[in-house]
């Protein structure tokens, strides 16, 4: 096994060491690898993102929102929570096999003392049936990476909160992720070690993977320079761009009707490729202009919300609807109330 250590704590370029590693470090060994994210949602291959976060939270809070290649769902990640993927050759039988990955580290985490540590239903590592570990594989090309998450010490509230569901109605196509009760890690851990550092815990499990006593004995490969090129590229190109962390999601629709003043607005979106393909907006308020213009100008623009702000704003909302703002036609349109 080799071992590749990484300080990294972006989430958009963790995942792409991750990638990179699968993808040009053509090795028989596998290669094992830890990650500690900055507070990130990382949402599944095929999720719908629109539809898995709280996004004026995650606004609000500076939450990094990337989606990562493997399957399943979305999870909250902080410096509290110790990530860990094994990257090897794909032999045909470890696919969906979580069992053969989660294992060592089971075993590491017994031998730390956490006795009750074990694989639960199909992807999950529980302690007293409360979930600490969700895991996830990739593969492509004869190639795949198991990895999963280790909560030591993560702030659980916001575990709920940046992962609340919208409330609007949004219909999708996505997979919804399963809803788990959580728990750290720390406090089924031997007293004289509660004070742990996510780092600390990582060396801890390291050593027990090897098998070895001192990270001298770790069989370790160091990122070049001419690794890190290719690793910006992915980053660039993939988990820090729009396009595949909200882009990629499944098409789906968006209903929001509210009663004003000027009477009720109810606007309806088909959005594809993150994108408003398709507007409507009816109601019993008064208009001037034809309200297709209005839906036009809403087509083409980004469901996010610095660009749908630009355009609400060129919208010349009193010819349109009578006595309101640009704003409640954008907090119509995006804002959770
Ligand atoms: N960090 C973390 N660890 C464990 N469980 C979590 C975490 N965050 C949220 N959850 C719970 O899991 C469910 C989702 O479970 P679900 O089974 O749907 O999805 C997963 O487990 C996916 C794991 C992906 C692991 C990757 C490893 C490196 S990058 S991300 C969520 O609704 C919460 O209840």
């Amino acid at each position: 096994m080799i071992y590749v250590p990484n300080e990294n704590n972006d989430p958009r370029v963790n995942l792409a060491i991750e990638n990179y590693l699968l993808d040009k470090m053509k090795t028989d060994e596998p290669i094992l690898l830890f990650y500690i994210n900055e507070p990130s949602i990382i949402i599944g291959r095929n999720q719908n993102t629109f539809e898995e976060i709280n996004q004026d939270y995650v606004d609000e809070h500076g939450i990094h929102v990337v989606r990562r290649l493997s399957g399943g769902g979305a999870v909250y990640h902080d410096l509290g929570n110790l990530n860990y993927s094994f990257i090897t050759p794909d032999d045909g039988n470890s696919f969906r096999n979580f069992a053969r990955f989660t294992e060592p580290v089971v075993n590491a985490l017994h031998d730390m003392g956490v006795e009750g540590a074990r694989l639960k239903g199909r992807n999950d590592l529980v302690i007293d049936d409360m979930k600490f570990s969700g895991n996830a594989m990739y593969s492509t090309n004869g190639r795949m990476y198991a990895h999963g998450t280790l909560m030591l010490d993560s702030d659980k509230n916001e575990v709920t909160n940046a992962l609340k569901v919208r409330k609007d109605k949004i219909e999708s196509k996505g997979i919804k992720s399963i809803r788990s009760r959580v728990t750290n890690i720390k406090p089924f851990l031997p007293e004289e070690n509660q004070d742990m550092t996510t780092e600390e815990f990582r060396n801890e499990i390291l050593l027990k993977i090897f098998g070895v006593d001192s990270v001298d004995e770790v069989n370790t490969y160091e990122l070049t320079e001419d690794d890190w090129k290719n690793i910006k590229e992915y980053t660039n190109k993939y988990y820090g761009n729009w396009d595949w962390n909200y882009g990629h999601s499944p098409e789906f629709n968006v209903e929001r009707y509210e009663r004003f003043s000027i009477g009720s607005i109810d606007i309806r979106l088909n959005v594809k490729e993150g994108k408003i393909a398709n507007a409507k907006i009816y109601g019993d308020f008064f208009g001037l202009g034809d309200i297709k213009d209005v839906e036009e100008q809403l087509i083409g623009t980004k469901y996010e919300r610095e660009d749908l702000k630009k355009v609400v704003d060129t919208i010349d909302v009193k010819k349109y609807f009578g006595d309101m703002e640009n704003e409640d036609l954008f907090n119509l349109i995006y804002s959770i109330k």
